[in-house]
């Protein structure tokens, strides 16, 4: 992006707050033009000093006019740190409704910890260039050029100096920008990796702690935390070059100033009072050109944040079908049917040619060897991926027609990675039914046998799970996380089942669960037990991306070679990877 474009869209996130950004830096340069007044009373008061005594009235209206000077900083100060909370508050809120909307590749291609990174560290940045650079560019370039003008006015061949000098200073300022910017980005980015990279440990710690790699990790998260003080760093040299040569430049003029000044007073080609007071102007003139080039390094920074922020809100989003009223189900339709459905991650086919259907409170297991395209099947029928042919259907509607809250409205998904949320049990079990009543969560409860355990809790719902439920088991996070799909009252659960062997009470109350999950709504279960797989009215086999056989527990132990291993490894174990004989693929 050119530094052209780069401003112009800092400039466009200042819409909406131009009015009061525009008072506030009224009245923080009105403060400095105030300040600005001062020199010229002083001169008064020296070159009068000679022929009256001070007045009373003089040196209060000099007090008055600092304290005046302070209060209307302090206003426009506010109003400026005001506003640019402001605008980082919409650019948040933007940030925020897209980054839990985008389409699922686009998690799989950002690494999350620098997505979270772009909306923390990034947006305070850009909350510094409108609250602090815009006045400092202001300011700092009104105080400049109206300090300047005095000086020129006062006394133009020590102006004439000044301004040598000083311009010399702006060919090193300009010449050092780019790296600014550049140096500004690099820091950011190490930034959001050091944070993606600690997300990533963060996330795994009780991996990380079993396989005692808090050393590595420790060093892994620590280089990148190096790159951003590197980046830091050389962004810091840059500016204390550019300050520097500011500040030499001016107080270097300062020096030929006294001097050559003190000769023109000598030579009376100008009075003590004006000497005093371009002096004065001089020294006043460091602190305008310094903000003014602190102002140019933040907005550097800003661009190079900005961008970084435009990229997160150009990730695709879900395409949301044009609002319509929900589709009318169609009356004895199966819940969910596969017509034919191809599908694959890039350019690795998964399923090729899936068809299946799902009768209204039936209940299906769906199973096949590791990596066969089960849990795929789940995304599919939510909507999170579009298949590449074919077509699947919910209650007789093709899901291309429907709206995703409609279609997601219907179903309820049972992952196995992380069902439970940070929060308490209840937020937990309420999590989509936000006003659920006591009465359907006690029935909830009871169907997925968790009311005894939760009578048991000295807190009861109000029980913190800790991240990620970490504080329940896992059967008992599992049958959380049942009890919230069918608070939802789904036409059809999608439950992946633990791959982890249960506790005899966990796995009796898991089928339990089922069992009664089965009475409320059509059930498809990737079956990991062969208790669920034994009590599913009917069975899938998936193998080389297609439904390989289809029957009861009975009819394919008869049957189907590869359904027959699958029990024999009792559905858990997972030795099924090898390849096949020919002979299970056909089968069914
Ligand atoms: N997001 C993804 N991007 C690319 N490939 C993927 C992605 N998710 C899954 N795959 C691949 O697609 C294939 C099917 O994965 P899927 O998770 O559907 O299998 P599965 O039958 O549920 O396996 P398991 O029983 O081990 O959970 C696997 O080879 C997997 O590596």
């Amino acid at each position: 992006m050119s530094d052209r474009a780069g401003f112009r869209d800092l400039l466009r996130l200042t819409a909406g707050h131009r009015g009061t950004l525009t008072l506030a830096i009224a009245l923080t340069v009105s403060a400095s033009g105030l300040g600005m007044l001062q020199p010229l009373l002083v001169r008064h008061g020296i070159d009068s000093v000679g022929t009256a005594p001070l007045s009373w009235w003089f040196v209060a209206g000099i007090a008055g006019l600092f304290l005046v000077q302070a209060a209307v900083d302090g206003l426009g100060l506010f109003l400026l740190e005001r506003s640019g909370e402001r605008v980082v508050l919409g650019v948040r809120r933007r940030l925020i409704a897209r980054l839990l909307r985008l389409r699922l590749p686009a998690y799989e291609d950002h690494r999350l910890g620098d997505l979270i990174s772009r909306l923390s560290v990034d947006t305070t940045v850009l909350r510094d260039v409108v609250s602090t650079a815009s006045v400092q560019l202001v300011a700092g370039g009104l105080t400049g050029l109206g300090t300047a003008v005095l000086m020129l006015l006062l006394d133009p061949v020590l102006f004439g100096m000044v301004a040598a000098t000083v311009s010399v200073a702006a060919v090193v300022v300009i010449a050092l920008l780019g790296r600014l910017r550049t140096a500004g980005e690099l820091t950011q980015r190490g930034v959001g990796e050091m944070t993606a990279d600690l997300e990533r440990a963060l996330g795994a710690i009780r991996m990380v702690r079993a396989n005692r790699a808090e050393a590595r990790e420790e060093r892994r998260i620590g280089e990148r935390a190096e790159s951003a003080f590197a980046a830091g760093v050389r962004a810091a040299r840059l500016t204390s070059v550019m300050t520097p040569a500011v500040e030499l430049a001016i107080r270097g003029s300062l020096l030929l100033v006294l001097l050559v000044g003190g000769a023109r007073v000598a030579a009376d080609a100008t009075s003590l009072g004006a000497l005093v007071a371009f002096l004065l102007y001089a020294t006043y003139l460091v602190v305008p050109l310094i903000s003014l080039l602190q102002g140019i390094g933040l907005v550097q920074r800003g661009m190079g944040a900005l961008q970084r922020v435009h990229e997160a809100s150009l990730l695709p989003v879900e395409n949301e079908a044009p609002a319509r009223s929900p589709v009318l189900s169609r009356r004895c339709a199966p819940v969910l049917e596969f017509r034919d459905v191809r599908f694959s991650y890039g350019n690795r086919p998964v399923l090729d040619g899936v068809s299946f259907r799902i009768e209204p409170r039936t209940s299906v297991a769906l199973v096949g060897k590791s990596g066969a395209g089960k849990s795929t099947i789940f995304s599919l029928a939510e909507h999170f991926y579009q298949p590449l042919s074919g077509t699947i259907m919910l209650n007789g509607v093709d899901l291309t027609g429907m709206s995703l809250a409609d279609c997601r409205s219907r179903l309820a998904l049972v992952d196995q990675n992380v069902p439970v949320l940070h929060g308490t049990l209840r937020e937990n079990l309420v999590y989509a039914v936000p006003d659920a009543g006591a009465e359907e969560l006690a029935r909830v409860l009871e169907t997925v046998n968790l009311t005894e355990l939760v009578s048991g809790l000295p807190d009861g719902l109000a029980t913190q799970v800790g991240e990620r439920g970490n504080m329940l088991s896992g059967g008992e996070r599992q049958r959380v996380a049942i009890a919230r799909a069918l608070l939802t009252r789904p036409e059809l659960l999608l439950l992946d089942e633990p791959t982890a062997h249960l506790d005899q009470i966990n796995e009796h109350a898991l089928t339990t669960a089922l069992e009664r999950a089965g009475r409320e709504c059509a059930l498809l279960v990737i079956a990991h037990r062969l208790a669920t797989v034994r009590r599913a009215d009917r069975i899938l086999v998936l193998d080389e991306g297609r439904v390989a056989a289809e029957g009861t527990h009975d009819e394919l132990t008869a049957t189907c070679p590869l359904y027959r291993r699958l029990v024999e490894s009792q559905l858990t174990g997972d030795g099924l990877t090898e390849s096949l004989p020919a002979e299970a693929a056909t089968a069914g």
